[in-house]
């Protein structure tokens, strides 16, 4: 008999119905329901509507379009920075597909994308790609803003929130032939600040648990995001907040299309805040440039780490 895979049991934080504004008491409680989450998972599910059901239908119909573009147009998506351009026919990760769109929640930035493909613009698409990164980025604003408030570290999120720039990475998982792996995109954590993943359709996203088990994430509606922290999360925190090893595996032949906005940081040095530095929790991390520490995780040395971000500033 095959094992029967463990469906999640990840917190589910309502973003929806409640005024988030920093007066209100369910601004305070919900503060402490994701700073649990994290602590505890590293992510959780948002439940979040500013994301209409048109806009998400729209953006997943845009991506398709992008997708069935010809290999020779989609490797015209470049960036200097790794990863952030197109991924495909990775020998090891055959069935991933992914396109970036750097500084997506600026217009010059989904402009950059979009002139790449459409030298006359594409006014639908970019708008779009705006409209969708926008809105996302307010929920990762509105959680760093929780997380800051609960640590009692409000000076360091401005600051951060000042030095925050957006990858929309567009992504496309085909299904595997016969005899060939099924895995999608292999454990990692993300090497952000912060990760909001959304998907259409198609269920895939693993997360390992403290059991070690992986732990299928069922994200079947279009409001339902994921809030995951990255390695620069676990530094800043003094390792409060671990970010998840997670993965990609496709059960089936159907494609699967997901969404990741990434929140990185640049011309920032990262330091632990004095207030989360204690007797309990010693100093895990040196001060830092998390925008070189992309490069790192790319060298010979970052590759062959089982624990990047230690490597690169821990104690
Ligand atoms: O496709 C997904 O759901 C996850 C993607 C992911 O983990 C990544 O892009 O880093
Ligand atoms: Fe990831």
């Amino acid at each position: 008999m095959g094992s029967v895979k463990q469906h999640s049991q990840l917190p589910i934080i309502d973003f929806t119905k409640k005024t988030l504004d920093l007066s209100s008491s369910s601004w305070k409680s919900t503060s402490e329901e994701v700073v649990r989450a994290l602590e505890e998972y590293g992510c959780f599910i948002a439940i979040y509507d500013k994301v209409s059901l048109e806009l998400h239908q729209v953006i997943f119909g845009a991506s398709q379009e992008l997708f069935d573009l010809p290999t020779e147009t989609k490797v015209l998506n470049t960036s200097d920075s790794p990863s952030h351009g197109y991924i495909g026919q990775v020998a090891k990760i055959p069935l991933l597909e992914a396109l970036g769109i750097e500084n997506a929640t600026t217009l010059e930035g989904v402009q950059k994308f979009t002139n790449v493909f459409w030298p006359n613009g594409n006014h639908h698409l970019s708008e779009t790609a705006l409209s969708y990164s926008k809105l996302v980025a307010e929920l990762n604003q509105m959680v760093l803003r929780m997380v800051s408030e609960t640590y009692g570290v409000e000076k360091d999120c401005e600051s951060l929130l000042g030095s925050m720039y957006y990858l929309l990475r567009l992504i496309k998982y085909r299904g595997p032939k016969e005899n060939e792996n099924n895995v999608g995109l292999f454990p990692h954590t993300d090497q952000t600040f912060m990760s909001i993943l959304h998907q259409h359709q198609v269920n895939g996203l693993e997360i390992k648990a403290k059991n070690g088990e992986w732990v299928l994430i069922d994200l079947l509606s279009p409001s339902s995001f994921i809030v995951m922290a990255g390695d620069i999360c676990m530094a800043w925190t003094n390792g409060r907040i671990k970010p998840p090893l997670h993965r990609v595996i496709m059960s089936g032949n159907e494609e699967r299309y997901s969404l990741s906005l990434f929140a990185f940081i640049r011309d920032l040095i990262i330091q632990v805040p004095e207030e989360l530095v204690d007797d309990e929790h010693p100093l895990q991390f040196k001060p830092f440039d998390p925008y070189n520490y992309l490069h790192f995780c790319c060298s010979v040395e970052g590759r062959k780490s089982n624990c990047q971000i230690k490597s690169y500033c821990g104690i």
